[in-house]
């Protein structure tokens, strides 16, 4: 029987030592809560030491943003004792709820993650808050892999290969390769090359609905497969997870936390960068400009390159500020001018829709304020139970809706909440920006059901849209143009994605479990004929979302090829000494989720640094 946990009064007291006992578990509890995240698991603040003198020290190599890409540059530049790297962050240590795989979504719209909402479309997005899309990426040490879902898959092999077929000479997928393998370090495999990034299977919370999924999704003939790393497949797996112990192994905290205790690797936090200074002739930068937590102004040198990687959205930004961009938009902004490049066009991301289904209707098991105490008091004594795991987040699917090639047009996520989970159900809809008019439907249905939310995602979009600036001032966020679903075959594949899941809910398998759509009212789409195709796209433009892999604005191709930025060695066109190293280099955006691409873009720009510089310490991988 459940107990009165919130609501009992004392009748009689406890003499003594019952209350020793209480009190010696509130404050395990306490403890326990700390546990999750001690310093030690973070680098050091160099600030405290920088804020107490006039001149910052010389460095070798000065890395932009602790996010997925800039951890492992900075830790591998930092395996040679001779190089000193700084590395400049606009965030702080992660909170908690970075630790904690089952509330991860939790950390949108916080102080611990840049809040970008895009431009308004007649297309996307009009269910969401302000009719916007919301672009949330991680403000902390390991940036956006600090907030992402821990999922980690590589893509298609052909992904890479276009990429090299557009003359990116060495990105093709048997050059990559090598570098996805050494980034990884597999639990359980000591024979693999000792990578930083450590993969584990996430615990499984609800095999039941996981059986229905891979069970009804075989019943349509599609395969489940054990692993996509290979870069080859289709089919239904459970990806492994950048976790361990049930919590995030981000890169850093995998990279660049466990290499910080290096001497020649120093880490400011809170330190925002507003300025690249090139030198007269635009060749070099010379120096960085960056505010320590919002009140000092401090410039560092540049001594041997800088590398930014502040990621898709604030690397194009900070470039474009400092001249760096299109010359026309520079000049509306009244920015002067150092280079005229394409930074900010080709702004991918794979949008997706967003449905719901009511499981069990009726007869589900109705959580209680019991059972998320004990989950929370598992998690904190035991490191066991539903928050190890973020449900059936890690159950992928690819599929090729046109069953036309083995190369995916589609991606499946779930994610699960129970019955009665209210809480959980306001952390899933608040994540995605869903607004209170639909949220409130939605909350219905979780009184008498499960919910089995299903993320259709575009996997090769045709579509892309582009980023300006909105002022000349870096605390303005810049103008996000998604352009979702201009390109009328995204809508198409997105159509037959709901197709497939409309087969799906006539599967024995779903059925068994009484699995519905659940279909709030949106006036606009009720003037259709139910599930025709009108209803459908109309229900796109309500439930449309990101699904967080923005890419591609600082473009990497060859010299012949309008529109690059980079070359195939991420060297900033027309610079000496400026790299960058993030998602923004992509060419396209990957048939899959981007931290694995983007960990291994950082590792073969760590190779290119030492080539180029000629360095003769041998890391050992
Ligand atoms: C909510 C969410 C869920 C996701 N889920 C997954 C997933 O499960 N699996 C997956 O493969 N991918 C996922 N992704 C995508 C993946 O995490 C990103 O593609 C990847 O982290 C991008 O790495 P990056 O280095 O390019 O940028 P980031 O990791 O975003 O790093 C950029 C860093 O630069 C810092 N920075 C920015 N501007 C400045 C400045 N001016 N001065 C100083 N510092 C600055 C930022 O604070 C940040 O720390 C998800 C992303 C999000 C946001």
């Amino acid at each position: 029987m459940p107990l009165p946990l919130l609501e009992a009064q004392c009748a009689a007291q406890s003499i003594g030592p019952f209350n020793t006992m209480v009190s010696a578990l509130i404050q395990a509890l306490l403890a326990a809560q700390c546990a999750i995240s001690t310093p030690e698991l973070w680098p050091p603040d160099y600030a405290n030491a920088l804020l107490g003198r006039t001149e910052p020290d010389e460095y070798d190599f000065v890395v932009v943003g602790a996010g997925s890409a800039g951890s492992v540059i900075a830790s591998r530049l930092s395996e040679n004792p001779a190089w000193k790297v700084l590395v400049l962050e606009a965030g702080g240590d992660p909170p908690q709820e970075s630790e904690v795989p089952g509330i991860y979504f939790s950390l949108k719209r916080t102080n611990t993650t840049w809040n970008y909402l895009t431009e308004y479309s007649d297309k996307a997005c009009w269910g969401l808050v302000d009719q916007r899309c919301y672009w949330p990426r991680g403000k902390m040490i390991g940036g956006s892999g600090g907030v992402n879902g821990m999922l980690y898959v590589r893509g298609h092999r052909g992904d890479y290969d276009s990429w090299a077929q557009a003359g990116n000479v060495g990105w093709g997928w048997n050059d990559v390769l090598p570098y996805f393998e050494r980034s990884v370090h597999p639990v359980g495999n000591n024979t693999h090359p000792r990578g930083y990034v450590t993969l584990n299977a996430f615990p499984v919370n609800d095999p039941d609905i996981e059986q229905m999924i891979y069970a009804g999704t075989a019943e349509l003939g599609i395969p489940r497969v054990h692993l996509f790393t290979d870069g080859s497949e289709t089919g239904y797996s459970n990806l492994p997870g950048t976790i361990m112990n049930g919590r995030r192994m981000s890169p850093g905290k995998g990279h660049l936390a466990s290499a910080a205790k290096r001497p020649n690797l120093q880490v400011i936090k809170n330190a925002h960068v507003t300025k690249l200074n090139f030198d007269k002739s635009g060749r070099n930068v010379r120096s960085v400009s960056f505010t320590v937590r919002n009140e000092r102004k401090m410039r560092v040198n540049v001594g041997k390159e800088l590398v930014l990687s502040a990621g898709a959205i604030e690397s194009p930004k900070l470039l474009m500020l400092s001249g760096v961009g299109p010359a026309a938009h520079l000049k509306t902004m009244q920015i002067p001018l150092v280079h005229d490049l394409p930074i900010g066009d080709n702004l991918y991301d794979h949008a997706q829709v967003v449905t719901f289904l009511k499981l069990n209707e009726g007869v589900a098991y109705k959580l209680t304020p019991q059972d998320s105490f004990d989950s929370t008091f598992n998690y904190l004594i035991h490191r066991s139970g539903p928050l190890t795991s973020h449900g059936a987040g890690s159950l992928t699917g690819f599929i090729n809706t046109l069953k036309n090639s083995p190369y995916p047009d589609v991606e499946f996520h779930h994610f699960i909440v129970r019955r009665g989970d209210f809480a959980g159900l306001e952390i899933f809809l608040h994540g995605l920006s869903i607004n209170e008019y639909f949220k409130a439907q939605i909350r219905i249905a979780i009184e008498v059901s499960d919910i089995l939310g299903m993320f259709n995602i575009l996997s090769t979009p045709k579509s892309s849209g582009n980023l300006r600036l909105r002022s000349a001032d870096y605390k303005d966020s810049p103008l996000l143009t998604h352009n979702y679903f201009n390109n009328a075959e995204d809508m198409a594949t997105l159509l037959r994605t709901i197709r497939f899941q409309e087969q799906l809910l006539k599967t024995a398998a779903y059925r068994a479990m009484n699995a519905s759509l659940v279909l709030p009212t949106i006036d606009e789409c009720d003037t259709f004929e139910l599930q025709s195709d009108g209803y459908w796209r109309c229900y796109i433009k309500y439930f449309s979302a990101t699904t967080y892999h923005q890419s591609g604005t600082v473009k990497m191709a060859p010299a012949t090829d309008d529109t690059s930025c980079v070359d195939p060695r991420l060297s900033l066109r027309g610079v000496n000494n400026l790299r960058v190293v993030d998602a923004s280099i992509m060419p396209k955006v990957p048939s899959a989720n981007t931290n694995a691409a983007t960990i291994m873009i950082a590792e073969k720009a760590a190779d290119f640094i030492r080539q180029d510089w000629r360095d003769a310490w041998q890391p050992v991988y």
